[in-house]
């Protein structure tokens, strides 16, 4: 289906319906960002938002806050309903607010009610180490070892992790369930459904860390009956470093007391009546909890511009077409030097990153970004290459492979130290 040629590439791009998106993002010349599941690239809208907002900020003042094109009181919830429609949820079922970390923490405040022998937290031992860290402390916070009480899914392969290895776990021990929709070094894809059913069926509540998939796979969070979401809108939405994160809360629990409470979380017509009763908004919007950041969310409203231009199934279409000729073209011409692909293969399974794996990834990294081409480290030996749909090419997908082979037949990577540096 596919040829490891430059013009069986060039033809893939002009069969491309999102090729014109690429002009929205600043790139250099001479660059190829496959980073976009670390830190996506600025588009010019977020640029144009962004300055929007610091000019209400400037014209405004403090009315700031109900005038302008995109008055800040509102904003975490207005943009909250656009980022529903990504990831399948209600409008009110999603806000955007805080950061990952802090939202999980958040959310595990909420929905971890140890009671009885059910007292353990189930997650997996390949989750990022910030969502363990929260899980850890809140389990502390309860007077509970996480020695004990945190159980962390084994992989199989030290890649990814087996369904039927998540629902054997659900126990009658276990009172919260943590999972990545998808693994952030592998790149697996999880069987959302399957495992949130199975969660449902047993009666534990189940949050999905959707880093890694929202903004690059279309989610169905209300509909499968997932209790909560939370994610990060830096990487493939674009919003910039440290922009603000988002959360969805299921409508079955509007109502639940939020287990970390601030006046942002209050409903909108009591927020200013500073009563010391709290009174939490009948939406998402509850789990809000100090003023939202507002120059680190603007971004996102040029961002959501594009996903609405662009459509998250297309978007999803080709970023699945650009990592299977990614993974074509390893296999074509990388066959000599020592690549596994540590991704699973089948679309149903694949996030939309490729994880190369090699001993010397670490030099292989930096003699590539020597060569314009970015991707990221995982220590020990994960290069993680982004082909994000919005602005890379077929013809880049190409290039970066045939620069791989460079390098390797060269062997000028081994001129650099085969050690992460500081941000890998
Ligand atoms: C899967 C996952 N969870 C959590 C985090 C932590 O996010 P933050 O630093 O925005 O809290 C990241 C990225 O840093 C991540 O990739
Ligand atoms: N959040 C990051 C940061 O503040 C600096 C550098 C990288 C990041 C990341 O997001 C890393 C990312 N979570 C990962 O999957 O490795």
């Amino acid at each position: 289906m596919f040829e490891a040629t430059e013009t069986f590439a060039k033809k893939l791009d002009e069969q491309d319906s999102l090729s014109k998106f690429k002009n929205e993002f600043y790139i250099k010349d001479n660059q190829i960002y496959m980073d976009g599941n670390s830190l996506g690239l600025m588009s010019k809208r977020a640029e144009e938002k962004l300055l929007n907002v610091m000019n209400a900020w400037k014209e405004f003042g403090i009315d700031g806050w109900t005038s302008g094109d995109h008055p800040w009181f509102y904003l975490s919830e207005n943009l909250g309903e656009k980022v529903a429609k990504l990831v399948g949820a209600k409008p009110e079922e999603v806000v955007v607010t805080g950061s990952t970390t802090t939202n999980l923490h958040q959310l595990v405040a909420t929905f971890f009610k140890p009671e009885g022998k059910r007292t353990k937290i189930l997650a997996d031992e390949l989750n990022f180490p910030s969502d363990i860290y929260a899980l850890k402390s809140q389990l502390k916070l309860h007077g509970l070892d996480p020695d004990e009480h945190l159980i962390r899914v084994k992989s199989r392969d030290g890649r990814t992790i087996h369904e039927d290895d998540i629902i054997e776990a659900m126990t009658d021990e276990v009172a919260l369930i943590v999972l990545p929709t998808v693994l952030y070094r592998s790149g697996q894809l999880l069987d959302l459904k399957r495992v949130t059913q199975a969660a449902n069926e047993k009666g534990i509540p189940i949050g999905w860390d959707g880093c890694h998939s929202v903004g690059a796979i279309p989610h169905d969070f209300h509909k499968i009956g997932a209790d909560f979401a939370y994610w990060c809108h830096y990487k493939y939405m674009n919003n910039g470093p440290g922009g603000v994160a988002g959360l969805f809360v299921h409508e079955k629990h509007f109502g639940v007391e939020p287990g970390l409470s601030g006046w942002f979380g209050s409903d909108k017509q009591k927020q200013f009546d500073m009563e010391h009763d709290f009174t939490p908004a009948d939406t998402a919007g509850a789990f809000q909890i100090g003023t939202p950041h507002v120059l680190s969310v603007a971004p996102l409203i040029g961002s959501l511009e594009l996903f609405e231009e662009a459509g998250m199934d297309r978007l999803r279409e080709k970023s699945l077409k650009a990592t299977a000729y990614l993974m074509y073209l390893v296999e074509e011409l990388l066959s000599d030097y020592n690549f596994t692909i540590g991704n699973p293969r089948e679309d149903a399974h694949r996030g939309g990153h490729v994880c190369l794996e090699h001993k010397e990834a670490a030099s292989i990294c930096k003699a590539l970004k020597d060569h314009g081409i970015i991707p990221d480290f995982r220590s020990p030996n994960v290069i993680r290459l982004a082909p994000v749909a919005f602005y890379v090419s077929f013809q880049d997908v190409y290039q970066t492979v045939l620069t791989i082979k460079k390098i390797m037949d060269d062997e000028s990577y081994k001129t650099y130290k085969n050690e992460r540096g500081i941000i890998a």
